[in-house]
C-alpha cells in the first residue's frame, strides 16, 4: 500500500498549489477514450489508442508514445478546451487553490490550427471553467507555454514571442520539457534568452535522464525553477544545492518513467531534509492516473512526514510562483489563512 487511507483524507483538505502540470498529460481518461472513439475510422487505430492509453507500465519512451497519441486525439480546438475546463474542475475537486499550468503551443495546418488559436482555445476552456462554475473564486491559474524539445530555435522563438505577447492573458513563463533523450539544450537557449529579458520566468526539466553535460549547462543558465533533477552525479547534487533553485518534484511520475527507482529511494528525501525549496507536482495527472493530493500522500508514507510538515510543504510552494511578489505575497496570506482553517 503506497499510503494509509486517512493520509489521503488529509492530504485532500489541505489548499495546494500546483506548479507543474502538462495540460495534455492531465487528460482524463474518460475523455481520451471518448475523444479516440470518436475518431473511430479515420487514421487513427483504436487497437493503438487502447493499447497505449491501458498499459499499466509506462517506462519513459512509452511515456512519449502515448503523448503522441494524446496529441493525434487532442486536434481540435473543441478538445482543447474541454480538457483545459476538466483539468481545472479534477483540481479545484482535489482542493488545488493556485495552479500554473503548461503546455505546448501547437500548429496543426490539417487541422487548421495555429499556435495562437491553439492558445484561444485554452484561454477558452479556463473561461468556461470560470462561467459554469460555482466555486470559480476557488482557484487562480497561471500558464506557461512549452518548448517540446523536438522543436527547432526558430519554432522555440515563436513560442518565446507568442508567450510574451500573451502576458495580460495570464501566461507568466515559459518551460522547456518533451523527451529528454531528444535534442541539444544549446537549441533552446536564444529562445529562453528571448523570455528572460521579456520579464517572463523559466521553468526547465533537466536530470530526467542521466545527461551530466547537460544538466550542467543548465545549471550554469541558472533557470527560475527546475523540474525532475533525478539523475546527477555528486558535483552536480552539490551546484544544485549552492544554486537554491526551488524544484518541482513529481514522484509518481518518476518512479513510474524509470527515472527514480522506488519512492523510497527518491531524491525528495534528502533535498527536503537538508533545507533545499521543493514543490510536489503531478507532472500529468492523467497518464499517471494521480492527483496533487495523492502525490502529498505518497510522500507523506515514503518519507514519513508529520501533519505540520505536509501543510509546510504546502504553504512554502507559494513562495516559488512565478506571481508578482505582490500577487504573491496575496496568495501566501491567503494559503496562511486556509492552512489555518485545515489543521485539526
Ligand atoms: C513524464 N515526464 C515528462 N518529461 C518531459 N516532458 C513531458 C513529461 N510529461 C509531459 N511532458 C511534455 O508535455 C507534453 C504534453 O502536454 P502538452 O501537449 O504540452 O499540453 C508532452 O508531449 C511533453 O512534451
Ligand atoms: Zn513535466
Amino acid at each position: 500500500m503506497l499510503y494509509r487511507p486517512e493520509q489521503l483524507e488529509f492530504c485532500q483538505s489541505l489548499p495546494k498549489i500546483e506548479l507543474h502540470a502538462h495540460l495534455n498529460g492531465s487528460i482524463r481518461d474518460a475523455t481520451l477514450r471518448e475523444l479516440a472513439a470518436q475518431l473511430n475510422g479515420t487514421s487513427i487505430s483504436m487497437p493503438d489508442v487502447q493499447l497505449r492509453t491501458q498499459q499499466a507500465s509506462r517506462p519513459m519512451g512509452e511515456c512519449f508514445k502515448l503523448f503522441d497519441v494524446i496529441h493525434q486525439i487532442t486536434t481540435t480546438c473543441a478538445a482543447i478546451t474541454r480538457i483545459a475546463r476538466e483539468v481545472l474542475e479534477d483540481m479545484v475537486a482535489d482542493n488545488v487553490v493556485y495552479a500554473e499550468l503548461r503546455t505546448t503551443p501547437k500548429r496543426l495546418p490539417k487541422h487548421g490550427m495555429t499556435k495562437e488559436s491553439y492558445m484561444s482555445a485554452v484561454f477558452q476552456g479556463i473561461d468556461d471553467y470560470y462561467a459554469a462554475s460555482s466555486r470559480a473564486h476557488d482557484i487562480q491559474v497561471r500558464l506557461l507555454l512549452s518548448i517540446d524539445r523536438r522543436q527547432s530555435t526558430d519554432e522555440a522563438l515563436e513560442t518565446a514571442r507568442l508567450a510574451v505577447q500573451l502576458r495580460d492573458k495570464g501566461v507568466v513563463g515559459l518551460d522547456l520539457s518533451g523527451n529528454p533523450s531528444v535534442g541539444q539544450w544549446e537549441t533552446w537557449v536564444p529562445a529562453l534568452d528571448f523570455a528572460r529579458q521579456h520579464g517572463l520566468r523559466v521553468a526547465v526539466h533537466a536530470g530526467e535522464v542521466y545527461n551530466p553535460e547537460e544538466t550542467a549547462a543548465i545549471l550554469a543558465w541558472g533557470p527560475d525553477r527546475l523540474g525532475h533533477m533525478c539523475c546527477l552525479d555528486a558535483s552536480l547534487e552539490q551546484q544544485l544545492l549552492l544554486s537554491r533553485v526551488p524544484i518541482e518534484l513529481c514522484l509518481s511520475s518518476n518512479v513510474i518513467t524509470g527515472s527514480v527507482p522506488s519512492y523510497q529511494d527518491h531524491h525528495f528525501a534528502a533535498l527536503h531534509n537538508g533545507g533545499h525549496s521543493v514543490v510536489l507536482c503531478t507532472d500529468d495527472s492523467g497518464v499517471f492516473a494521480t492527483t496533487l493530493s495523492r502525490e502529498y500522500a505518497i510522500a507523506a508514507s515514503a518519507f514519513t512526514l508529520s501533519d505540520e510538515q505536509l501543510r509546510q510543504l504546502a504553504l512554502t510552494a507559494a513562495d516559488h510562483v512565478f506571481l508578482e511578489p505582490g500577487e504573491r505575497q496575496v496568495l501566501r496570506a491567503r494559503m496562511e489563512q486556509l492552512l489555518g482553517g485545515s489543521s485539526k
